[in-house]
């Protein structure tokens, strides 16, 4: 599917893309949101090439693909992101996001860089929420803190953070900022932004 033959997203259920380095406190803020309002929010279901495993649902937990489908899909433009994790692939397409909307909830995209961009180039109509860190060695304490995260892969997220931090300030790249200091107030001007149309 091309991004302009597909039916169009909702006016009301614009999605909400939230973006910033790892570590800032996007799954804190979102864990909270989905608690919070649980009949309002959704996340789009991915597609991925590996296997249904036990208990999994084709088409709930996930679009399951063959690698030449996905491959496909690929090529028709009809990934936002996509990457290859241990030999599968896994991505969000375009209409997966549609598919929250159109199940009349709105659509929660947690994605890097890329995939921001990549969004910006469909007729999704989302909106952009930048969450940054109160500093470089707040954001290293919170993912030294957070104890998921071996010394080399926090190296190469503060690597990652700089361009992120960078990309987040330019102008046009989100419709609000919030900087995560404290997780309440950072919360409150996340669900004000949100329902503020
Ligand atoms: N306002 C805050 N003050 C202090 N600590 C926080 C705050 N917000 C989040 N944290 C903590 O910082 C760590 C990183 O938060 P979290 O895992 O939510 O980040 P993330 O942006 O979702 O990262 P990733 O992109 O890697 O998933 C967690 O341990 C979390 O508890």
């Amino acid at each position: 599917m091309s991004n302009t033959t597909t039916t169009s997203t909702s006016a009301t259920k614009r999605p909400v893309v939230v973006f910033g380095p790892s570590g800032t406190g996007k799954s804190t803020l979102l864990k909270r949101l989905f608690a919070d309002y649980p009949a309002t929010f959704g996340f789009s279901i991915s597609n991925t090439t590996r296997s249904p495993r036990a208990g999994e649902t084709p088409g709930k937990d996930y679009h399951f693909l063959t690698r030449p489908e996905f491959l496909a899909a690929i090529d028709r433009n009809e990934f936002i992101e996509h990457a290859e994790f241990s030999g599968n692939m896994y991505g969000t397409t375009v209409q997966a996001v549609k598919d929250v909307a159109d199940a009349g909830k709105v659509c929660i995209l947690d994605i890097d860089v890329q995939g921001v961009k990549s969004v910006k180039e469909t007729n999704l109509g989302a909106r952009f929420v930048f969450i940054a860190p109160p500093s470089r060695e707040e954001l290293e304490a919170r993912l030294r803190g957070r104890g998921t995260d071996d010394e080399k892969s926090i190296l190469k997220r503060l690597e990652a953070a700089r361009g992120e931090l960078e990309y987040g300030d330019s102008p046009g790249a989100c419709d609000i900022k919030i900087v995560n200091d404290d997780v309440g107030a950072a919360y409150k001007k996340l669900v004000d932004f949100i329902f503020s149309e």
